[in-house]
């Protein structure tokens, strides 16, 4: 059975951010994960974790300026010493609310220049190296070009041989079902040949990100295919309810109970 995580930045936003996770908890979910805590302080976040019985699945590094265009920062050559201190700021979160894992985003930057992919690596070497250091795993995703123009990791074999040739034992892959699909397709085969290096899973529907089970995806199907592969992570529901939050979580139940 898929261990779900709500993704408190897509789902319940009809509370503010912190309220979100006491929803989560009602809802019956035991996992949370979002992109960026930075807005608070990190007692706060572990203090709402704790408060509501929850594990942190997942978070992202900071992005740089978001409102201002970044997507992460990590295949950014020249910022690379904000990269480093985005690192110091994520392990300090993930210190206090106990997160296993971290995702750091690339950053828009053509995949095809040498000096974005030397920063690419020297980033991912650094973060693997701290992170590693308090026993984190470090995640890559690819996201697709039509949600995310110019994102520097807009590929899944490409995330797959970095992941080989770098060799860095807790570096893995976000395989975001939404993002393999609209990218690739074939997402069964993906999971079957990818599942070695697959660090953690999210969802949603293909094409409006809603709810699971109303897009053009069997994802019942995938769902239990991640159990046939033995995948013991967990599944991030990183979709946007098509309406109210819970009562769109209908979807899991169905799977759930068949
Ligand atoms: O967009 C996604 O799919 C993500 O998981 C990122 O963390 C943020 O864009
Ligand atoms: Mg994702």
């Amino acid at each position: 059975m898929p261990r779900f995580a709500a993704n408190l930045t897509m789902m319940f936003g009809e509370h503010p951010f912190v309220d979100r996770f006491a929803a989560a908890a009602r809802a019956g979910f035991d996992a949370v994960e979002y992109l960026f805590p930075y807005d608070f302080d990190p007692a706060a976040i572990a203090g709402a974790l704790q408060d509501n019985g929850l594990t942190q699945a997942l978070f992202n590094l900071p992005p740089g300026d978001w409102a201002g265009g970044d997507r992460g920062l990590a295949a950014l050559a020249d910022r690379r010493e904000e990269f480093r201190a985005s690192v110091r700021t994520a392990l300090a979160y993930a210190r206090a609310t106990g997160a296993k894992r971290v995702h750091a985003m690339s950053g828009l930057a053509d995949r095809t220049d040498g000096r974005a992919m030397a920063a690419y690596r020297d980033a991912l070497a650094h973060l693997c190296d701290r992170a590693g250091a308090e026993g984190l795993e470090v995640m890559i995703e690819p996201i697709n070009p039509r949600d995310m123009p110019g994102y520097f990791l807009n590929d899944f074999n490409m995330a797959a041989d970095l992941i080989a040739d770098l060799g860095l034992p807790n570096l893995r892959l976000q395989f975001d079902i939404y993002h393999r699909q609209i990218i690739h397709g074939d997402v069964l085969t993906g999971l079957r040949q990818l599942m070695p290096v697959i660090g953690h899973v999210q969802i949603a529907a293909v094409p409006l990100r809603h709810e699971p089970g109303t897009g053009e995806l069997a994802d019942a199907v995938i769902l239990a295919e991640l159990d046939r592969l033995d995948y013991a992570g967990f599944v991030g529901c990183e979709y946007r309810p098509a309406g109210d939050t819970v009562a769109g979580l209908g979807w899991m139940a169905a799977f759930r109970q068949g």
